[in-house]
């Protein structure tokens, strides 16, 4: 049976003695696609993949990349992955072509096959028209560019993105995202994120981190779905009043919506969805829709990190 690219098993991490940063993480990722590191500032993402790329040594646990345990063969592992740090250690005075034949050889690459991957990185990120300009003087965006293409000249298994999209403009962050999605169709990867957004756009599935713990791993439809809907938005040609949709059982509360609409929070049951149905049709209310609403990403992600 072929190994995970990755396997993490009981991972802790603490930087001071008295506080784990992360604690018990534990997954394995399989296949293409983008994994989404989800969690507030501070939640243990950095720390996560720092350790999984081997720049960073854990307290405890195990990280084996196809097989290989990042520990025992730390060389061997790295070939495996990509990776792009929150602060990609770029150097200004080199130029894009230059900063990439540095970065080939600090991967041991073979010397006859780097020119053709550089040329080939360059041309995936978008990045062969500035080949020649010095790192200092390209855009946010473009260095970001850059930064991924080191990730993946290497052509990594699996590629790993802390925070890819921070400090780009709405431009630049739409671009970075297509980047992703194109390099995730050949390679598994990996990014961290606080942004819903960015999960929403770039994701398949997400692993959330809250205080040093993962707290929900699963596919982003799972997430959207995570909190059971407790409203209900209905619409009627004669509208009940409110008092009277509060008498039904399991409605909680009715909050009337631009004349003919109301949202009733409810308790969740299907029977008291039926039950308002039939009260419409017995009382005339004509209702002409009715809708579970659900819960906003913003609100699991509330839920989740327990704020
Ligand atoms: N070098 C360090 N020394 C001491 N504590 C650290 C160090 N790096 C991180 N921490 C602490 O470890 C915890 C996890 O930090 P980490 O950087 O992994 O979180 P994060 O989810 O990546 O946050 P952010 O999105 O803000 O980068 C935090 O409480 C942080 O303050």
């Amino acid at each position: 049976m072929e190994n995970p690219i990755v396997k993490v098993e009981h991972l802790y991490h603490r930087y001071t003695t008295t506080r784990w940063a992360i604690e018990d993480i534990d997954f394995e990722i399989n296949g293409s696609g983008v994994v989404g590191l989800l969690g507030s500032n501070g939640a243990g993402k950095s720390t996560t993949m720092n350790i999984i790329c081997g720049v960073l040594k854990q307290t405890q646990g195990k990280v084996y990349i196809d097989g290989i345990d990042t520990l025992k063969d730390p060389v061997a592992a790295r070939k495996y992955i990509g990776f792009l740090p929150q602060k990609p250690p770029l150097y200004p005075d080199l130029t894009v072509d230059e900063y990439l034949r540095f970065c080939a050889e600090i991967h041991w690459m073979a010397r006859k096959k780097i020119n053709t991957a550089i040329s080939l990185a360059e041309e995936r990120c978008g990045i062969t028209h500035v080949k020649e300009r010095l790192l200092r003087n390209l855009s946010g965006g473009y260095q970001q560019r850059v930064g991924i293409a080191q990730a993946i000249l290497h052509d990594p298994k699996f590629v790993v993105l802390d925070e890819p999209t921070n400090g780009l403009d709405p431009n630049q962050i739409l671009e970075v995202r297509q980047l992703i999605r194109n390099i995730a169709e050949e390679h598994t990867v990996m990014l961290s994120t606080h942004i819903l957004s960015e999960v929403q756009a770039t994701c398949s599935t997400i692993k959330m981190i809250e205080h040093g713990r993962v707290v929900f791993s699963g596919s982003v439809e799972e997430f959207d779905n995570y909190i059971k809907p407790n409203t209900l938005y209905a619409e009627f040609d004669v509208p009940p009043l409110p008092d009277e949709l509060m008498a039904l059982p399991g409605i909680k509360q009715v909050e009337s919506v631009s004349g003919r609409g109301a949202r009733l929070l409810y308790d969740g049951d299907r029977d008291t969805v039926k039950q308002v149905i039939r009260e419409s049709v017995a009382r005339g209310w004509e209702m002409t829709e009715i809708r579970t609403e659900k819960s906003s990403m913003e609100a699991v992600f509330a839920k989740l990190s327990g704020k």
